[in-house]
């Protein structure tokens, strides 16, 4: 349900596929190509009153090319964009123009700022982040469920300033990466999180936790009380578990068992991990605190509360296999719910329960066929 193109736009060459939506004195021109198969995935913002294209900084995952897309206004502060003849994971995008994430963004940029996040069907399982003091036996645990449970659990893949360790492969334990590099990441927006720790930088980037939960399995996040706290205040919902020492003198012997640190490394974690403590009592930070004195009993206590965890709202496979938009279809939106009629039938996309958003993926959307 994309707007005609306003008067200003008629010395602009009309293209194929490129829909108008209409905001305040912005005008936003989604998709539009030469090439009658594929929309392309250019987004620009013109704006009424200085008669311009804005500057635009497009932020999260890039919408995929379709043959054709419908674009209807959301709230004032997003756009859906259901793209006919794609996959039914990849048919639903909301182009975000004035959300939380869009305003605090264009504020910190000083220019126009949109976010694309793609639309999943159904919760999906909640991303774990697993935080502690250095030495404590996080990677530990968690190397243990991804070896009980390789086709639940992915890892989230951090990037670190760090030099690797001798076992250490890039892409795996980390993705090793220079400073300069990473800083301008963290500015454009590529990261989740970040955090200076133990004098390198850490950082988790958006796509290393979309790439886990595209591969359908829980993520799970190994990093700082710092970054714990910034996943907290993002759009991500998450499962937040504090792991403790026994004792300070244990987390020492451990740290140093380890033997991937120096001496003078080791007195620097330590001495952090005083600090560690105390901020892993914060109210509201952690929804749960593990202590790992015995290995087993730890890990075993983990289990059971990701279980008791463990949520999904996902239509059923059947469904998921035979959903697509075709090219001959109509829209209309009632509240919070758009109902598409096709020559299969009527299916309802359900708006009502919308989770996380831009820079990650949006949540919480149900599908559903009627009669
Ligand atoms: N419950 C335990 N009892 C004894 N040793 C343990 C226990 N858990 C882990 N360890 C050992 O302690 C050392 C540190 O564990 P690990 O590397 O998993 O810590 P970490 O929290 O991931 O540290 P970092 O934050 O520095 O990555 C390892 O040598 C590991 O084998
Ligand atoms: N804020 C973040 N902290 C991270 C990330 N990845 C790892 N870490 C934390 O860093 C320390 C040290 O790790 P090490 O591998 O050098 O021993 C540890 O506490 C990790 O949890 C990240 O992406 N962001």
């Amino acid at each position: 349900m994309g707007e005609e193109a306003p008067e200003c736009f008629l010395d602009l060459k009309p293209q194929t596929n490129q829909s108008f939506t209409f905001i305040g004195d912005k005008i936003y021109a989604v998709g539009g190509s030469e090439d009658t198969t594929n929309i392309s995935t250019s987004i620009k913002v013109f704006d009424r009153l200085t008669s311009t294209w804005l500057d635009l900084t497009v932020f999260g995952t890039k919408l995929t090319p379709s043959k054709s897309h419908e674009a209807i206004l959301l709230n004032n502060d997003r756009i859906l964009i259901l793209e006919t003849e794609s996959s039914p994971d990849n048919c639903i995008w909301f182009l975000e123009v004035d959300t939380p994430f869009v305003k605090q963004t264009r504020k910190l940029l000083g220019n126009e700022v949109v976010a694309w996040s793609k639309g999943v069907i159904g919760d999906g399982p909640k991303p774990i982040v697993i935080s502690g003091p250095s030495g404590v036996g996080k990677g530990t645990l968690i190397a243990k469920l991804m070896i009980e449970f390789p086709s639940t659990f992915g890892f989230s893949v951090s990037h670190t300033t760090r030099a690797p360790r001798e076992k250490e492969l890039n892409g795996v334990h980390y993705h090793f990466t220079e400073r300069s590099k990473m800083e301008k990441d963290i500015q454009d927006g590529k990261f989740l999180e970040s955090a200076l720790v133990h004098g390198n930088l850490y950082g988790t980037s958006i796509e290393a936790v979309e790439t886990v939960s595209d591969d359908e399995k829980r993520c799970i996040l190994d990093i700082d009380v710092q970054g714990a706290s910034q996943v907290r205040a993002s759009s991500l919902e998450a499962i937040f578990i504090f792991i403790r020492p026994p004792s300070l003198e244990e987390l020492e012997k451990r740290l140093r068992a380890r033997g991937t640190e120096n001496e003078q490394q080791i007195e620097k974690r330590l001495r952090n991990a005083k600090a560690e403590l105390a901020r892993g009592k914060s109210p509201g930070l952690f929804d749960h605190i593990l202590v790992n004195d015995d290995l087993e009993t730890c890990y075993q206590n983990l289990k059971t509360l990701l279980a008791l965890d463990e949520h999904t709202n996902a239509p059923s496979q059947q469904f998921m296999e035979n959903f697509k938009i075709p090219l001959s279809h109509s829209l209309s939106k009632v509240d919070s719910k758009i109902l598409i009629q096709s020559p299969s039938g009527m299916f309802v996309l359900d708006l009502s329960s919308l989770k996380g958003g831009a820079p990650g993926r949006t949540r919480g959307l149900r599908m559903y066929a009627t009669d």
